[in-house]
């Protein structure tokens, strides 16, 4: 025991330095999802050592643990586990499991070797820190979990008041092993994807954003790949919502439904809790949103301003601002389609909900109109545009395990439906001549048609006239037109696709 309890130590933060407050005391405090000030504010800086949030336990733990450990004097730790951001992602609850059961070598989901955490929660620790230095601080740290920030805050104080308390050894600190992928080039502002389903889509833009996206630092000490405004068209989830067999996505039914609640309903403002989309939608600003949107579009269904707003011009001098910012609802031949606009989007770990949680209010729309009117909708497209989409660096193992297992499967079976909206081409030989007819993907009438010998030209044109053609399509066309310039020349006879 060291006497005098004026020591003040100073805390070393190796990692996320500038996401942590850090103080002068012993004791560790982790906020799971609460916001981390509202908890500073209760407490002199000479009676923590740190705070800090904690949001996954698959990311978030190990960096927590290599700051433990370079810090040997912090002896205590307060866990924080209040709100149900943190029941969903289990982070404060398995970093407690760390310390009551201990951990095992296993293997991450992409199959790097790590210690797995002892929780029915899935939570990783770096292999590279040894099992010795994590014995140590299981044993050397005491640790309590708080359930409301004014326990956390008593508890912290409470041992303030006790002895300080000797450093458990010298620091120790680990290497670190990091994973840098190719990027190749690609378009950086303004991306289109489109797919059937949530899932589908999230695959193909996980790829996109993986192998064009620009590397670049994220405002949380760390990196990420980027792209700068990434449109994406989910046609035909349906009602019950697609969770492939095995379920690949970062999200589960249990985890959705509670998702859901929070886009829909409204909750009262909580300290130290940050916003919730449904807080925002239904109350935030002193009218109810989404009954807005649905008495607009019944008193005029070709409005063009359902709009939902999100973001609060205050949200510019706080912190956790929210990432969704814009909702609008148009009707389009009688179909309800839903356009969102996010600031900032984690393409990799948040998409998924965010386009579930949205289809869900999009249906809830599309219903009360059709309860409160004669308009029975169909549903149409859900579509986000992520301002910044991006993939944290953190992630990148498991991004490149899903493109590799799912990404080639999914892009063969769309190809071999042969469906372009931009039309058919038909390709035939008249008179030495190619002749090209262009008609509509349903219907099959004719809207252009095109001839000449040079199967160069012709494919510059038709890919003038149509832009949006599929990469495969415009690919396919230049193999057809040479065929028939080769038959031409060589006076054989020429069929399509033979
Ligand atoms: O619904 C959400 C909420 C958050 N985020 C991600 C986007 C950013 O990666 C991070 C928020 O960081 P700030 O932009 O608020 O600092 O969380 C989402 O993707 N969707």
């Amino acid at each position: 025991m060291i006497n005098n309890s004026a020591i003040q130590f100073k805390y070393n933060a190796l990692y996320k330095p500038n996401q942590l407050i850090c103080g002068t005391g012993q004791t560790a405090i982790v906020t799971g999802w609460s916001v981390k000030q509202t908890i500073a504010k209760h407490l002199p800086s000479d009676n923590y050592a740190v705070i800090g949030n904690l949001y996954s336990p698959t990311r978030g733990i190990s960096f927590l643990i290599r700051n433990l450990l370079a810090n040997p004097y912090v002896r205590r730790l307060v866990i924080l586990n209040a709100t149900k951001e943190d029941k969903n992602a289990g982070g404060c609850q398995c970093l407690l499991d760390f310390f009551t059961h201990g951990f095992t070598e296993g293997k991450s989901d992409t199959g790097r070797d790590c210690w797995v955490i002892k929780s029915p929660i899935t939570g990783y620790i770096d292999i590279e820190i040894s099992a010795t230095a994590l014995e140590i601080l299981r044993q050397n740290i005491e640790v309590k979990e708080a359930k409301t920030i004014t326990e956390a805050v008593d508890l912290v104080n409470s041992y303030s008041t006790k002895e300080t308390l000797e450093p458990w050894g010298e620091p120790l600190i680990f290497p670190e092993v990091e994973v840098t992928p190719t990027v190749l080039p690609g378009h950086r502002y303004g991306h289109r994807i489109e797919g059937k389903t949530i899932a589908e889509t999230w695959v193909k833009i996980i790829h996109r954003i993986k192998t064009t996206g620009t590397i670049r630092p994220t405002g949380y000490d760390g990196k990420w790949q980027e792209l700068i405004d990434l449109m994406a068209v989910v046609t035909d989830e349906p009602e019950n919502f697609y969770f492939p067999e095995p379920n690949y996505l970062p999200i589960d039914r249990t985890f959705l439904e509670e998702y859901i609640s929070q886009i829909l309903d409204d909750s009262p403002y909580r300290e130290g809790v940050k916003y919730t989309y449904g807080q925002r939608l239904r109350s935030w600003f002193g009218k109810d949103q989404i009954e807005q949107v649905i008495n607009k579009l019944i008193g005029e269904i070709d409005a063009a301003s359902a709009v939902m707003s999100l973001w609060d011009v205050q949200d510019h001098d706080k912190g956790g601002s929210p990432c969704l910012n814009h909702i609008w609802v148009r009707v389009v031949e009688n179909e309800l389609t839903l356009t969102a606009t996010l600031r900032s989007n984690d393409m990799y770990m948040a998409w998924p909900a965010n386009a579930m949680g949205l289809r869900a209010l999009q249906k809830h729309i599309r219903d009360e109109i059709a309860k409160r009117s004669d308009y029975d909708l169909q549903m149409g497209p859900l579509i986000t545009i992520s301002q910044s989409a991006h993939i944290y660096s953190d992630c990148w193992q498991h991004t490149d395990l899903i493109i590799q297992k799912h990404y080639q499967k999914i892009i063969n079976t769309e190809q071999q439906t042969y469906y372009d909206p931009v039309g058919n081409f038909l390709i035939e030989i008249q008179d030495d001549n190619i002749v090209v007819t262009r008609t509509t993907p349903g219907s099959g009438e004719i809207v252009a048609c095109y001839l000449g010998k040079d199967p160069l030209r012709l494919s510059r044109e038709i890919c003038a006239d149509s832009p949006a053609i599929q990469a495969n399509h415009a690919v396919y066309l230049g193999i057809e037109l040479q065929k028939a310039w080769l038959a031409i020349r060589d006076g054989l006879n020429y069929v399509q696709d033979r």
